[in-house]
């Protein structure tokens, strides 16, 4: 079941035209990589679909709901959670509080929900052991595993991730990697990953190859060319 649908969206920043007709569908459940060298407009395509940005042209369909007027929290109310590109962790917070935030996108928000979900602790043993710790004093790849701990919560159907990689030791990297492959096995959540590292892209079903804001190339990950790769990866 196709769980989301852009069709021909464009965004600009001001008269900047950076998104050109964007087609791109996600299914229900499924992992589907976005590539692209830097500044092509990767992240500008995520934060249209949650919201941050208002594209210009087009449509935003998810679960048979046109999105593209509402508001962030409706969006992520809805079901898409976001992991932003660096994390952004509070970190005067303690992990515990950030883990908090993510409860506010559950309907009811924090008022309603207090309850840290265990899958995360499982996902992540590191978290529970430094729930008191203050975020800012956690490593990159701790950080990283909080912020999408963080998104589990708001039980999203569509997960959004914006180079959970980036800058993390290798170690970790692998960490992610099989917390995200869990987390799809275990909760049926589609996933739209945006990263560089080859490992982790081919794990995706799907991938969508973008270029000067367009969608260039797309298929499955099983027929990723060397070609291809070495067009549209940086590392
Ligand atoms: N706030 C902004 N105002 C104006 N232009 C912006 C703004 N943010 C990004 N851009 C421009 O939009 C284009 C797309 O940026 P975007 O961040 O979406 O690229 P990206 O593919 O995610 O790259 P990266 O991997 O470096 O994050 C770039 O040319 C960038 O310079």
């Amino acid at each position: 079941m196709t769980m989301l649908q852009i069709k021909g969206l464009n965004t600009y920043y001001g008269e900047s035209h950076i998104l050109r007709d964007v087609d791109m569908n996600i299914n229900q459940g499924e992992m589907v990589c976005l590539i692209g060298r830097n500044g092509v407009g990767k992240t500008t395509l995520l934060k249209s679909l949650i919201g941050l940005l208002t594209p210009r042209r087009g449509e935003i369909i998810f679960n048979g709901d046109l999105v593209n007027r509402k508001q962030p929290h409706q969006r992520a109310r809805s079901g898409i959670g976001y992991v932003p590109q660096g994390r952004e962790i509070i970190p005067y917070l303690t992990v515990e509080e950030n883990l908090q935030l993510g409860l506010e996108a559950l309907p009811g928000g924090l008022a309603k929900h207090k309850k840290i979900d265990e899958l995360v602790y499982e996902l992540f043993p590191v978290l529970k052991q430094f729930l008191d710790r203050k975020g800012g004093d956690l490593s990159g790849g701790q950080q990283q595993q909080l912020a999408i701990a963080r998104a589990l919560l708001g039980k999203p159907k569509l997960l959004l991730l914006d180079e959970p990689t980036e800058g993390i030791q290798p170690n970790i990297v692998q960490d992610i990697e099989s917390a995200v492959k869990r987390i799809i096995s275990e909760t049926g959540v589609g996933v739209l990953l945006v990263e560089q590292h080859l490992h982790f892209v081919r794990q995706a079903d799907r991938y969508y190859a973008m270029q000067r804001g367009g969608i260039v190339a797309n298929g499955p990950t099983s027929e990723l060319s060397k070609a291809v790769v070495e067009k549209f990866l940086s590392v």
